[in-house]
């Protein structure tokens, strides 16, 4: 079976890259908590996270900036009481890359630790 989004490495994007079409990324974000993402006007991806508490969103938006660290592609993260919203896209080609999604997939399993037992 291919291997998940999550656990595939972040390719290294090149300006040359054009950006994702719809039909090129609607099976990437299949395997996306559909409850957390979206796709914006084709251009980026909005993902929303609940948490129980200001504290937990603040340790998750830390665990996604040391993965962005770590992969070297950035989101943008918005922290407010109970929730972080997250956009990501690839600047250099100001659309959609793969590395994309493998970073919304990334992000879904680092929530996993804060859903509720
Ligand atoms: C200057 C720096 O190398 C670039 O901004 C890198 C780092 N992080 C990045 N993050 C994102 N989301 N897209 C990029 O194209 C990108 N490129």
């Amino acid at each position: 079976m291919a291997s998940t989004l999550a656990d595939q490495e972040c390719e290294a994007c090149t300006s040359a890259d054009e950006p994702l079409t719809e039909d090129e990324y609607a099976n990437y974000l299949t395997e996306l908590d559909d409850s957390v993402w979206e796709v914006v006007d084709e251009y980026y991806l909005e993902g929303t996270y609940e948490f129980e508490d200001f504290r937990d969103a603040l340790e998750f938006t830390y665990e996604i900036g040391e993965l962005a660290e770590e992969e070297w592609h950035h989101p943008d993260i918005h922290l407010t009481w109970g929730k972080v919203r997250v956009e990501m896209w690839t600047h250099k080609i100001d659309g959609l890359h793969k590395t994309d999604f493998v970073m919304a997939a990334r992000m879904d399993r680092i929530h996993e630790e804060y859903e509720p037992n």
